[in-house]
């Protein structure tokens, strides 16, 4: 494949103590594709998404952004870099309204001599907040309520708004999913797939995997801290991914990844 990446990561270690939580992971994902990454509890997903998204410093290892060396210090400058993650805990500030969440450290200010002084424009930041949620097809009734009186699937269609609006490069989802009800997953869902028609990739971490096969290209699969499969969700079964996460389908998995190497 003579495509850049959109995003690559090569050679990822990360160890804590004595545990090894990522043993070299090579990982890359193409503009428009979303990529889910499984694994069993403990198979270093969580920490291979902290490292992507700066919240981690990895040991050994490099990571690409189009092509271009990238190393991030702080989630702060992976998101400067046009990184957004969603993550499980979903990071909203509660006692604040959905405007002040969606635009948190990155305000619309009043123009003119106000914006020396700092007032913001609430009503140019409300009027962006109404026109996502409605491209977006976000259901809320009172667009000025705090996330504290939303329902979890309220706050988490939020939390990817705001990965969907700043993520203009990646957008990383670390169980977006997980304590939704059927509506508010297929909205999730949803907005994945509308953020990959924009051409911006997704990696997709869920232990869902009817969710994964509907909205995933392509699955990567960890196994204590090593990629040991790297599947086109076409070519492959829910059984399969199964076993490859449980282990059983090692030994074969590492011949996969060498023949799907020589193809790319
Ligand atoms: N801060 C930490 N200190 C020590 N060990 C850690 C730390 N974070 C993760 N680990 C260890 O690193 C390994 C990978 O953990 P990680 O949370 O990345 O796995 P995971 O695949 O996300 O699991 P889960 O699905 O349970 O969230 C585990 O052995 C875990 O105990």
């Amino acid at each position: 494949m003579d495509r850049v990446p959109a995003f690559e990561a090569k050679g990822i270690i990360k160890n804590f103590g004595r545990i090894q939580a990522l043993k070299g992971i090579n990982f890359s994902i193409y503009p428009g594709e979303v990529v889910g990454i499984l694994g069993d509890n403990g198979a270093g997903k969580s920490t291979l998404i902290k490292v992507f998204s700066g919240a981690l410093a990895a040991d050994e290892g490099e990571m690409l952004l189009e092509g271009e060396l990238c190393h991030f210090t702080s989630p702060q400058e992976a998101r400067d870099s046009g990184i957004e993650t969603v993550y499980q805990d979903l990071a909203l500030a509660t006692d604040l309204d959905i405007e002040s969440n969606l635009f948190l450290g990155r305000e619309i200010l009043k123009k003119g001599w106000r914006e020396k002084f700092g007032f913001l424009d609430r009503k140019a930041m409300f009027a962006e907040v109404e026109e996502l949620f409605t491209k977006l097809n976000i259901r809320v009734r009172d667009l000025s309520s705090n996330i504290s009186d939303l329902s979890g699937g309220q706050r988490q269609a939020v939390a990817v708004a705001r990965a969907v609006k700043w993520g203009n490069k990646l957008v990383i989802m670390d169980e977006p999913t997980a304590a939704l009800g059927v509506e508010q997953s297929a909205m999730v869902l949803d907005l994945v797939r509308q953020v990959r028609s924009k051409g911006i990739p997704v990696i997709f971490i869920s232990h869902t995997m009817p969710f994964v096969f509907d909205v995933c290209d392509r699955i990567v699969i960890l196994r204590l801290g090593e990629v040991v499969a790297d599947l086109n969700v076409k070519d492959t079964t829910v059984n399969e991914v199964v076993q490859y996460i449980t282990g059983s389908l090692q030994s074969e998995s590492i011949a996969r990844l060498q023949q799907s190497s020589i193809r790319s």
